[in-house]
């Protein structure tokens, strides 16, 4: 298997869900269901933070969700823990500056996805050096769900990376709803990461579907 090309990681982000338990209101497994029916392109798996699962509990809970996104054929894409990915084989693994370095990542996954939060200009040239597929920049707007989120930043960031001719596949993130996706997508990025606005729908169905049209 070779690296996934810019054109191909272009198409998996219009509308990247990113979930764990700990920020789901209903059934985790049905909301991930009803989101791919809806027309989610990505699924990270993104367990952390207080209350969320670990040891067995969350690897069990991670192979649920990876056989859901399997059967729909949806890249299964592994937050922070390397390990877990290479163990269930996922599709991918996403970091952020306090993680392991993307070199050293790279080596260790192969040719399986990278996505590498950045939060700057060096940021980016180093995650494109070091091998990233695509980039996670924000947060755009507030955001409730990541405790230790870096300051707004609206698409600044992202059209500065796209002045500089910089092609690499981008996803928005932080705060996204359908009110205002299409202002990301209009600042450069090829799709918006959401986690709240689907996990934490009463009807993750109808948000998910919104988010589809509002981004695209
Ligand atoms: C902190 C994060 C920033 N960006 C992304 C993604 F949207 F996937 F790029 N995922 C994260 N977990
Ligand atoms: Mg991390």
């Amino acid at each position: 298997m070779s690296r996934i090309s810019t054109d191909r990681m272009r198409e998996l982000l219009p509308l990247y869900f990113i979930m764990g338990s700990q920020n789901c209101k209903l059934n985790p497994e049905e909301v991930l269901i009803k989101a791919i029916e809806a027309g989610i392109t990505q699924f990270q798996f993104r367990e952390k933070g207080e209350n969320s699962l670990k040891g067995r509990d969350k690897i069990e809970f991670a192979k649920k969700l990876q056989t859901i996104c399997k059967k729909h054929k949806i890249p299964f894409i592994v937050n922070d823990d390397i390990e877990l990915a290479i163990a269930l084989d996922a599709d991918g693994v996403h970091i952020g500056q306090d993680d392991e370095s993307a070199e050293i990542v790279r080596q260790k996954i192969g040719d399986k996805i990278l996505g590498v939060s950045t939060h700057s200009i060096e940021e980016v040239e180093k995650a494109i050096l070091e091998g990233a597929d695509y980039l996670g920049i924000g947060p755009v707007f507030h955001t409730k769900t990541k405790k230790d989120a870096k300051s707004v930043q609206g698409t600044e960031l992202i059209e500065r990376v796209r002045d500089k001719g910089i092609q690499i596949p981008i996803v928005g993130i932080g705060g996204i709803t359908a009110h205002n996706a299409a202002s990301v997508i209009k600042g450069g990025a090829d799709g918006v990461s959401v986690v709240s606005a689907i996990s934490m729908s009463d009807e993750p169905y109808e948000s998910a579907g919104e988010l589809r049209k509002a981004a695209f």
